[in-house]
């Protein structure tokens, strides 16, 4: 590992920590406290055994707690040794109920933090999408984004789970040490030097589980985008029988998947077995080392313990940070998503509602990166009027829409409602009297019910009166559970024109100022169209309503039609 990736690795430790330590907050604190104090208390129990061993081995009372400890005993009242056994003895019951109590303290409040952090951290990571400018969500591979709040939210919760068993194991480890230390100093250095080996081994190694965990992301991201891609196309692909190409390309990743998943599996072990072979080593030292030292029994047995005790918390450190660093490129590949989606955008301000009146464009330019797009748009748009967008394929016309729904913010020029410029709150508050539907909108494996009324809060009458205004009660009266009826995957139980009228009725539950039909009844019959649209351009109230067809019929019935032509939009129509 060179000095560079060195540093990525613990730059990237270091985020992950801090990232926890700022939600921990307080919390973090009195976690720190119950480690540190069931580590104590775990090594308190320890350093009784002296005492206790003391009595126990014969003649070993003599050198190690007979000063200290027999003159508050015989003061109790336990002068026989089997009396100082059963005093000894209560007391360190007395602590290991303590230490359970502390444990089970401990273990709450850590699995607490645990839970909470990746909840807090998936929460932000959804808020910071929902939130983004839509050209930045739509230059994202949807599977990754799956993938990253799924799969690698699950790894990053393993990470979390791992840093804190290494935590609460080198705690241990410090106070077990401390103890050692306190024992037989000059001894317990040298019974600790395949510790520190170990330890080192361990930060140079910690570069490449941090890589091999890379590809696992990279590799199982594109499993999903392999698995979604099959879904997207299913139908076409089983019908021309091409889904070969889908199973060959998905049994490839899982290969190299599962490859890389047994090399890290390959490291664990070998470290273990290293691990092992340096903790039957160092424990050979300590008997040998103790009983040439003439170390007194008690303590060279509770030395024996305290050294056992330890090489459980090392493995585990060891394992947990191997672990953790395996982990950790789920952790930055969120951060990454974050980080592209929130780059040089406004923090997302109060809604502002526009004043009422026209939607007005001056001299506005949106050109995507490949230079497509509108090049010059200057319309009025009054309220309440039928506005058809007419032009090639191409030309412009959605690009269009995205600017006056706010969708995309225009580079040059500037937009006005009512006479207001849309500033970042006056759009927020455009945005919620808007109701975009697209050709194909987007229907959940859920209810009709469901559908049309995502957080429930729909009234039945406005349901019933967008159903009817969209020409969708027809369709809900044939389904078996009507409103009630689950429609499957993106509606697939319903025909592309019954799709089509769901989702218009959707957009018809609430009331309105701008309504846009982007091709979104171009799957109905002529004769249904066009009754749909009249009802829409019948109703009173209107809301304005911006629609784009391919249809001559459809345009036919706009008060007027705006044509857009290779990114220039002219409005004198
Ligand atoms: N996200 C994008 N990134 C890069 N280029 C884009 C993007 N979206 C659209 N374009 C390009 O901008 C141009 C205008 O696209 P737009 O979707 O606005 O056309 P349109 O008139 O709605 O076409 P259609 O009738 O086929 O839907 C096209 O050349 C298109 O390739």
């Amino acid at each position: 590992m060179t000095g560079n990736e060195r540093h990525g690795t613990a730059h990237a430790a270091a985020e992950f920590l801090r990232t926890f330590a700022d939600y921990a907050g307080w919390r973090g604190v009195g976690a720190a406290v119950l480690v540190g104090a069931s580590a104590i208390v775990e090594g308190i129990s320890v350093v009784m055994l002296i005492p206790i061993l003391g009595v126990v081995v014969p003649g070993g009372a003599d050198a190690t707690w007979r000063g200290w400890l027999s003159a508050p005993l015989v003061r109790i009242g336990a002068t026989t040794p089997l009396q100082q056994l059963g005093v000894l003895l209560a007391a360190f019951l007395g602590v290991a109920l303590l230490r359970a109590g502390l444990l089970y303290a401990r273990d709450i409040m850590l699995a607490r933090l645990q839970a909470g952090f990746i909840e807090t951290l998936r929460n932000r990571a959804l808020g910071t999408l929902a939130e983004a400018p839509w050209s930045r969500i739509v230059a994202l591979r949807h599977a990754r984004i799956t993938n990253l709040l799924g799969t690698e939210m699950q790894r990053v919760a393993g990470s979390a789970q791992f840093m804190i068993q290494a935590t609460v194991s080198a705690v241990l480890l410090i106070v077990q040490a401390a103890l050692a230390f306190s024992l037989a100093p000059g001894f317990a250095l040298v019974a600790m030097l395949p510790l520190a080996i170990g330890a080192v081994a361990m930060v140079r190694g910690s570069g490449r589980s941090r890589d091999l965990g890379g590809d696992v992301v990279r590799h199982s991201q594109a499993m999903m985008g392999s698995a979604s891609g099959l879904l997207g196309g299913l139908k076409a692909a089983a019908a021309q029988n091409g889904q070969g190409h889908f199973i060959r390309e998905f049994a490839a990743i899982q290969t190299a998947l599962r490859l890389r998943t047994l090399q890290f599996q390959r490291r664990q072990a070998r470290t273990r077995g290293a691990f092992g072979l340096g903790s039957a080593i160092a424990g050979a030292a300590v008997v040998f080392g103790g009983v040439a030292y003439g170390i007194a029994p008690p303590v060279l047995i509770a030395l024996i313990l305290i050294f056992a005790r330890m090489s459980g918390p090392a493995q585990q450190i060891q394992a947990a940070l191997q672990n953790f660093y395996f982990g950790l490129p789920s952790f930055e590949g969120i951060q990454q998503l974050e980080h592209e989606l929130r780059r040089d955008t406004a923090p997302v301000a109060a809604p502002v509602t526009p004043p009422p009146g026209a939607i007005e464009l001056r001299a506005v330019r949106y050109l995507h990166p490949g230079g497509g797009g509108v090049k010059q748009a200057t319309l009025r748009i009054a309220p309440g009027s039928f506005v058809g967008i007419a032009g090639p394929s191409g030309a412009g016309k959605t690009t269009l829409i995205d600017l006056l729904i706010g969708l995309l913010q225009p580079q040059a020029g500037e937009m006005r409602i009512g006479g207001a410029a849309l500033d970042a709150a006056m759009l927020a508050g455009w945005r919620e009297g808007i109701a975009y539907v697209p050709q194909d909108g987007f229907l959940f494996h859920d209810s009709v019910r469901r559908n049309l009324s995502w957080d429930g809060s729909a009234e039945p009458a406005a349901i019933e009166r967008a159903l009817a205004l969209a020409g969708a009660d027809a369709v809900v009266a044939r389904l078996p559970q009507g409103l009630d009826t689950v429609i499957g995957e993106r509606g697939a139980m319903l025909s592309g024109g019954e799709r089509q009228r769901i989702a218009l009725a959707r957009a018809l539950v609430r009331p309105l100022r701008l309504l846009v039909l982007d091709e979104a009844t171009n799957a109905i019959d002529a004769a249904g169209e066009a009754a749909l649209l009249a009802r829409l351009a019948a109703l009173s109230p209107r809301p304005t309503i911006v629609m784009v067809s391919h249809r001559a019929e459809s345009m036919a019935l706009c008060d007027r039609v705006i044509q857009v032509h290779s990114g220039v939009v002219d409005a004198t129509g």
